[in-house]
């Protein structure tokens, strides 16, 4: 059997198993790929919220990434909450001789901020310049312009930079908004889930297209195929009733395994 393709995520850790590289990993396990790590940060955090932010230091963040990278072939690198400035510029110097596909973390959705001021300079003039794609959601796209632009317009705009982009349309959009430097953006639409169990939707989203990409499809196959993905795990998720705040998107694969439990004696 062949070996399936190595897939690098770097990113924060959220307790509640929702977002961050518990998204990251179960996403690339689920997509036919091994899942590789790096972690940047440990947040405490549940689905009301983060109640707690811990920066690894850049020296442990680098231990770990030439741990990977000197023993695994890496195909792709997705890049969550990278939490410091230091670790951004760290990345754009030791990965870019890989494909980077770059969820640029700013904010939870309870709010919670975790990427500040120099986080986005880091992300502007370092990491999206030598990224193949970045996935911003709005507001992180406005953070990163500093524009107040439409999705479309601010997707153009940060493509310029030099990198694809997919503005993500969450809430009560069902489009995602993707351009190419210097060209103007298109909408990949997708159907819309009303659920309130989202939490780690863009994490997902962004690992399912760097899956996309290590299993040797282009952007504009592994765009709409994460969107599907993503859409089949809210499907799952919808009727979850777990935490006092937005719940998980689904992690579980959508069939419930047993096989394995009924082979033991
Ligand atoms: N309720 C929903 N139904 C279907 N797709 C959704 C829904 N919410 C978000 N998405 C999709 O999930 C992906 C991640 O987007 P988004 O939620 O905006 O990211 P983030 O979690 O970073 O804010 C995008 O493809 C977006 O269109
Ligand atoms: C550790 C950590 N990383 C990333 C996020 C943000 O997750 P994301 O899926 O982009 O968005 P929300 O689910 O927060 O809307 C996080 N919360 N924690």
């Amino acid at each position: 059997m062949s070996s399936p393709p190595v897939v690098l995520a770097v990113a924060g850790t959220d307790s509640g198993g929702a977002a961050g590289l518990a998204a990251d990993l179960a996403t690339l396990g689920a997509l036919g790929c091994h899942g590789a790590c790096a972690v940047t940060a440990v947040t405490a955090q549940d689905t009301t919220g983060v109640h707690g932010i811990h920066p690894v230091p850049r020296a442990v963040v680098s231990a770990q990434l030439d741990a990977v990278v000197a023993d695994l072939p890496v195909s792709v690198v997705k890049t969550g909450m990278l939490g410091t400035s230091a670790v951004v510029r760290l990345v754009a110097e030791r990965l870019a001789h890989l494909p980077i596909v770059v969820d640029p973390v700013l904010a939870a959705t309870s709010g919670a901020v975790l990427g500040d001021g120099d986080v986005v300079r880091a992300y502007v003039t370092q990491l999206l310049p030598r990224a193949t794609l970045a996935t911003p959601n709005l507001d992180e796209a406005r953070a990163l312009t500093g524009l107040d632009g439409s999705p479309a317009e601010l997707a153009a705009r940060l493509a310029d930079l030099g990198c694809a982009v997919v503005v993500t349309g969450g809430g009560e959009a069902a489009a995602d908004w993707f351009a190419l430097p210097g060209g103007p953006a298109r909408a990949f639409e997708h159907v819309r889930v009303d659920t309130s169990n989202d939490h780690g939707t863009g994490c997902t989203f962004a690992s399912a297209i760097a899956a996309g990409l290590a299993n040797g499809h282009e952007l504009d196959v592994a765009i709409p195929a994460a969107a599907a993905f993503v859409t089949g795990q809210l499907t799952v998720s919808r009727d979850w009733d777990l935490g006092r705040g937005r719940g998980p998107i689904a992690h579980t694969t959508t069939t419930n395994r047993t096989d394995h439990l009924e082979e033991t004696p």
